[in-house]
């Protein structure tokens, strides 16, 4: 007996249009033009990511992003300021991240045990203001049980060190990182949390990615607005989502002997 698999969605990251952007100051290239683009290629939703430090996306933009139908999944630090925010804009959904000043992406996953009772109320505020929350975590078994402890409906898995160990050729590195991933996607299904992944995913890594049945949404920017420099930003979505697709497929079928 096989069971039907379930879809699973793209997010497009636009941040990094907006790097482009503040490179020369001014107005272009528009990341809200992007989404829109991006929508229309087959995207499920937006993903921006308003740093405490505006070296991206700004303010202005996460409202112009807001008008638009597309849900929007509003990355934020766990803040007063951002939470504020999130509130008045109500997007999709929020997703919690760590943040540090020096660094030059998200590094690791929330520290959702140390976040303590002041993380657990910001989460008890966005979804009381319904807001779908996410945590944005390292695949780790005490940090996912208190995201499911204090009410989180998502975890979004970081899959930067498995494809930092892909990168860089060490495979039994990376081989570890996955099945630490997999396990992860396991026991946040089984506490009831919704599953998503992302962080530095290129083709291949979301297509091994997309095989995992319990992740039901992958968020991808970075390598998909780089491609989009060589074939544009609607083929790089087509040839993302056939990779999902090609992933997702491997779900019950026999192994290639
Ligand atoms: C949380 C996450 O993995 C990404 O959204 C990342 O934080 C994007 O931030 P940068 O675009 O600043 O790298
Ligand atoms: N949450 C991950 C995300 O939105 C995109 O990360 P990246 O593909 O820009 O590394």
């Amino acid at each position: 007996m096989t069971h039907p698999v379930s879809p699973i969605r793209l997010g497009v990251n636009v941040d990094h249009v907006a790097t482009v952007r503040n490179a020369r100051g001014g107005l272009l290239p528009d990341p809200v033009r992007a989404a829109e683009l991006a929508c229309a290629a087959g995207a499920d939703g937006i993903t921006a990511h308003l740093r405490e430090d505006r070296r991206h996306i700004r303010d202005a933009d996460m409202r112009r992003l807001r008008q638009l139908s597309a849900p929007l999944n509003f990355e934020m630090a766990a803040t007063d300021e951002m939470v504020a925010l999130a509130i008045e804009l109500k997007p999709h959904a929020c997703c919690l991240v760590p943040e540090r000043r020096e660094e030059r992406t998200t590094e690791g996953g929330l520290d959702v045990i140390g976040g303590g009772i002041d993380l657990a109320h910001k989460v008890e505020k966005l979804g009381a203001a319904g807001i779908r929350v996410s945590l944005f975590v390292a695949p780790d078994e005490d940090q996912i049980a208190r995201a499911a402890d204090i009410g989180a409906a998502v975890i979004e898995l970081h899959t930067g060190a498995w494809c930092d160990f892909i990168a860089a050729g060490r495979q039994a590195e990376a081989e570890a990182e996955f099945a630490r991933l997999k396990t992860a996607a396991g026991q946040g299904a089984g506490l009831g949390l919704e599953i998503h992944a992302g962080h530095g995913l290129d083709y291949a890594t979301a297509e091994t990615i997309a095989a995992v049945e319990p992740v039901r949404e992958l968020n991808i920017g970075h390598f998909l607005i780089g491609e989009a420099i060589f074939v544009g930003l609607e083929e790089a979505i087509r040839q993302m989502r056939a990779a999902m697709a090609r992933g997702r497929a491997r779900i019950g079928a026999p192994r290639a002997a």
